[in-house]
């Protein structure tokens, strides 16, 4: 076997680091010229027919895993070796393209002495994974193939999310993966509400190098807020979270697979996507949001917040758990026919900066993806004393500029509300204060729903925040006011499947960027939800902290 043999990927531009000629594992009689380059693997047949069609080149950026292995049989002298990759495919009739598994696997049997073969292939499976995990760039933490030991992972599944099939999604697709890949994981399976929570915040971290969860956004709040309620909050929260698709409305699952810059998926080709991308081992961080209640109870959201009529179609559509993503639709069309208005005050600190004497500048904030968490002060808009800007009357940088806002009193201090585990809030009063001065006041009361956004997805099938990533420090504010006829708000749920509601000019729907807001509503009664789960109606408070957590992601 000659490895230093030069080989080119054809180009001329990509010469092959090793090159070996071996047979294939179901076919004996035939021989495959293999060549592994900086980003591919070439297979060659060698056989009389024409070169093209006898060649495979398969990218190092889709390989999860190689590995090698002697059979037991000491008659059979050779080595094997296996790489295990998933490319994106297009179904000829389709221009959506989604990750399908295709498996390498090779018989190396050039050398006599058993131990030589096997030397061989290993040095072949060690040069794959290597190649393949340049691919992978590492911003802070942990990538799996950095680790000198397997990757040591918590596998939370939820039996019951969805349609109850996360665990058979587990066991068609996700234990193939993570064998592949070479990740220890343990498999928990959830039972009851709430159990995940008491897991993460009782565990030993030190046994972990990631806490995944397999369900729907519930389980992955669940587990963010165990963390957070840890006493040792501050290194629990830098543990590494994956997300695997596996209930109704996999908003997170949706959004990574979004920034990964893949055309849209559903179901398993999502969880095919995301399970690729955990795989894969790229940690990112992740903003959470802190959400202050009147009773005091402060909370950590990764997703959303929710009141009127979104919030009301996820609860009241709960009972049709069983079917899927589809009770959304069922939801959606029940509320429509009996469309209410919610009455409230809503303020917000608006993702701007001031300007000094140059009057008032309406600059978003720099929001660099890569860069490390921002302190939340450095992220406050905070007009300086001498600015023109103060106490005047301003459009905020609205996609609707019809709207006018007021700014509220100016207060002399700002004080903080941070006696609650997790990091302090600094821009935020307490629920019974007047705003701050560089807060901004809506001066509708009548909305037909508010939502607060951090991530791209809202389900599946809901691109409601086609600007957001996963750590921009930014709050995707939308609110639609009251007077939008039934078939307006139709066409713009329906626009919102691919993100094209905002281009749609609607003069009742309202999108703003913010660090922070207040919602107050008037009504006694009514649902608030966060990342889906209801929590206690009355005034809350929320405000960003950028790249609190970390998430496995693309
Ligand atoms: N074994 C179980 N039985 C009943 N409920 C459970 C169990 N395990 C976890 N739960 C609870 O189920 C709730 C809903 O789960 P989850 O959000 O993961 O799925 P989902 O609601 O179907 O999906 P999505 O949030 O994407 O719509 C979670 O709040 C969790 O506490």
């Amino acid at each position: 076997m000659d490895t230093r043999r030069t080989v080119t990927d054809g180009t001329g531009s990509n010469p092959a680091t090793l090159y070996g000629e071996f047979t294939l594992v179901g076919n004996r009689k035939v021989r495959c010229a293999v060549s592994l380059t900086e980003t591919d693997l070439i297979v060659q047949r060698l056989t009389s027919a024409p070169v093209e069609r006898n060649k495979v080149v398969l990218s190092l950026k889709d390989c999860v895993g190689c590995r090698s292995y002697c059979k037991d049989d000491t008659a059979d002298l050779a080595a094997y070796l296996v790489a295990y990759f998933y490319p994106l495919k297009r179904r000829w009739v389709s221009s959506v393209a989604w990750r399908q598994r295709v498996e390498q696997c090779f018989r190396l049997d050039a050398l006599q002495e058993p131990r030589a073969n096997q030397e061989e292939a290993e040095k072949w499976a060690r040069a794959v994974r290597e190649r393949s995990a340049l691919y992978q760039y590492f911003r802070d933490g942990m990538l799996m193939s950095d680790l000198s030991r397997p990757f040591r992972m918590m596998l939370l599944v939820n039996p019951q999310s969805g349609k109850g099939q996360a665990l058979a999604l587990y066991n068609s697709y996700i234990q193939q993966m993570l064998n592949e890949t070479n990740v220890l994981h343990t498999l928990i399976i959830t039972e009851r509400q709430n159990h995940a929570r008491e897991l993460v915040r009782e565990a030993d971290l030190s046994q972990w190098d990631a806490v995944v969860i397999m369900s729907g956004d519930g389980l992955l709040y669940e587990v963010i807020n165990g963390l957070l309620e840890r006493p040792d909050w501050e290194e629990a929260i830098r543990t590494p979270l994956g997300v695997l698709p596996g209930g109704s409305g996999n908003a997170l699952a949706a959004s990574i697979h979004h920034y990964s810059g893949a055309s849209p998926v559903r179901s398993e080709e999502l969880l095919l996507s995301c399970g690729f991308l955990l795989c894969k081992g790229l940690v990112s961080h992740m903003d959470l949001v802190s959400i202050r209640l009147s009773s005091g109870t402060r909370l950590f959201s990764f997703l959303s917040l929710a009141w009127g009529f979104i919030a009301d179609v996820d609860i009241e559509s709960e009972k049709y758990r069983h079917i899927g993503a589809v009770r959304f639709t069922i939801g959606t069309l029940v509320r429509l026919t009996s469309l209410r208005i919610y009455k409230g005050r809503l303020a917000y600190l608006p993702a701007t900066e001031y300007c000094n004497k140059g009057g008032l500048r309406n600059k978003m904030i720099q929001c660099n993806n890569q860069a490390s968490p921002l302190s939340p002060t450095s992220l406050l808009c905070r007009p300086s004393s001498d600015s023109p800007c103060q106490n005047t009357f301003y459009n905020s940088c609205h996609s609707n500029n019809s709207l006018t806002v007021r700014r509220t009193e100016s207060i002399s201090s700002r004080s903080t509300i941070n006696t609650l585990p997790g990091p302090p809030d600094s821009m935020l009063l307490p629920l019974d204060q007047a705003l701050p001065s560089d807060w901004v006041v809506v001066q509708e009361e009548d909305f037909v729903l508010v939502l607060a956004m951090y991530q791209s997805h809202l389900a599946e099938d809901l691109l409601m925040a086609p600007e957001a990533t996963l750590n921009d420090g930014i709050i995707h504010l939308f609110y639609i006011r009251a007077g939008i006829s039934r078939i307006a708000l139709l066409r713009l749920l329906l626009a919102m499947e691919k993100g094209a509601h905002l281009a749609a000019n609607c003069q009742h729907l309202v999108h703003t960027k913010v660090r922070a807001l207040r919602l107050e509503p008037f009504s006694p009664k009514g649902i608030i939800t966060v990342d889906g789960e209801v929590v206690e109606y009355g005034p809350v408070q929320a405000e960003v902290h950028r790249g609190l957590a970390k998430l496995i992601s693309g």
